[in-house]
C-alpha cells in the first residue's frame, strides 16, 4: 500500500472511528491494517473503522446497490468484521453529508445487517432506523469476578447479552471479554451490556464490545438494552400497542431509543466529525511488517 490514503476521525457518543473514504474499494484494508490504524498509541486510534465504499464496488453490498449508493464496510478495532454498528452508521451518514455525497433528509446506508435509513438534519442529532430486534430463546449467563447474572439474548443484526446489575462497578475493569454460558448461545462471540436503572424508562450501561473491548458507547447495544428493559418492565410495544421510549446513558453521552408496536426501532444521538488527514504510506508499510 504505497499511495497516500485519506482518513477522517469521528465519533458518536464517544464511540470513535477511523473513517476511510474509498468509493471504488481500491484500498487493501486487511485485518492487520485496520488494527494498526485503530491502535491508540501507534496509530490513529478508534474503537472501529468505517470503510466508505460504493455498494456496487463491494461484493458484500452489490445486491443492495439498487437501494443505496453507499456501503458501510464496518470493522472492529481488532480488524474483525461485524454485521452492524449503530453509532457508526450515524457517523457514516454525517461523513457522506460533509463530503457532499448526500444532502439533508433521509439517507439510505447499506450495511451487512441490511439497508438502514438515517435522518440527517443540517446539524444536531442524527436518527437511524435500526430495524427489528430478534430475541432468541434460551437462558444465558454472563460472569465477572466471581459474580454471575442472567442475560437477555438480543440480536440487533449483531449479537448482544444484556445483564441487569445492581451497580455498574460490578462489571469490573472489563479488560477481557466477560465469560458467558452456554457457549452455543454465541458461536461468533458477543457484545455484553451491563445495565442499571436510573429512573422510569431511563437506564445506564457499560459495554464490552466484541472485537474492541470496553467502549464509551455502543448503539446496537443501547437498542438491545432498550428492548430487554421494555420486556422486563411489561412495556413490550408489540403487546401494549404503544411505543416504548428509553433514555440510555452511556459513558460517552446519551442515546434515545424508541421501539414501535410493529417492532421497528429508532435511535437518536450525536454524530461528529473531528478531523481529517492523510495516512503516511511509510508508517503503514512499517506497521504491517
Ligand atoms: N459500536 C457498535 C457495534 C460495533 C460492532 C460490535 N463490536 C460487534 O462486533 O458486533 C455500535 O455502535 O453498534
Amino acid at each position: 500500500m504505497s499511495t497516500r490514503i485519506a482518513f477522517l476521525k469521528g465519533h458518536g457518543t464517544e464511540n470513535d472511528f477511523v473513517i476511510v473514504p474509498d468509493p471504488e474499494n481500491a484500498v487493501d484494508l486487511s485485518p492487520a491494517a485496520v488494527a494498526a490504524l485503530c491502535d491508540r498509541r501507534a496509530g490513529i486510534g478508534g474503537d472501529g473503522l468505517l470503510h466508505v465504499v460504493r455498494s456496487a464496488a463491494h461484493p458484500e453490498a452489490r445486491a443492495m446497490a439498487a437501494e443505496t449508493e453507499w456501503f458501510m464496510d464496518y470493522r472492529n478495532g481488532d480488524g474483525s468484521v461485524a454485521e452492524m454498528c449503530g453509532n457508526g452508521v450515524r457517523v457514516f451518514a454525517r461523513y457522506l453529508q460533509r463530503a457532499g455525497h448526500v444532502s439533508e433528509g433521509d439517507v439510505a446506508v447499506a450495511t451487512r445487517g441490511g439497508v438502514k435509513s438515517v435522518h440527517l438534519a443540517k446539524e444536531g442529532d442524527v436518527t437511524v432506523g435500526m430495524g427489528r430486534a430478534l430475541l432468541p430463546e434460551g437462558d444465558v449467563t454472563v460472569s465477572v469476578g466471581g459474580r454471575s447474572w442472567p442475560a437477555r439474548n438480543v440480536n440487533m443484526g449483531n449479537p448482544h447479552a444484556v445483564a441487569f446489575v445492581d451497580d455498574l462497578a460490578h462489571a469490573g475493569d472489563l479488560l477481557a471479554p466477560p465469560p458467558f454460558s452456554p457457549p452455543s448461545a454465541y458461536p461468533d462471540g458477543v457484545n455484553v451490556e451491563f445495565v442499571v436503572d436510573r429512573g422510569p424508562r431511563h437506564v445506564a450501561l457499560r459495554v464490552h464490545e466484541r472485537g474492541s473491548g470496553e467502549t464509551r458507547s455502543c448503539g446496537t447495544g443501547a437498542c438491545a438494552v432498550a428492548v430487554a428493559a421494555a420486556r422486563r418492565d411489561g412495556a413490550d410495544p408489540s403487546v401494549t400497542g404503544t411505543p416504548a421510549t428509553y433514555t440510555v446513558d452511556v459513558p460517552g453521552g446519551t442515546l434515545v431509543i424508541t421501539e414501535r408496536p410493529d417492532g421497528e426501532i429508532e435511535m437518536t444521538g450525536p454524530a461528529v466529525i473531528v478531523a481529517e488527514g492523510v495516512i503516511e504510506p511509510e508508517w503503514l508499510e512499517n506497521a504491517l511488517r
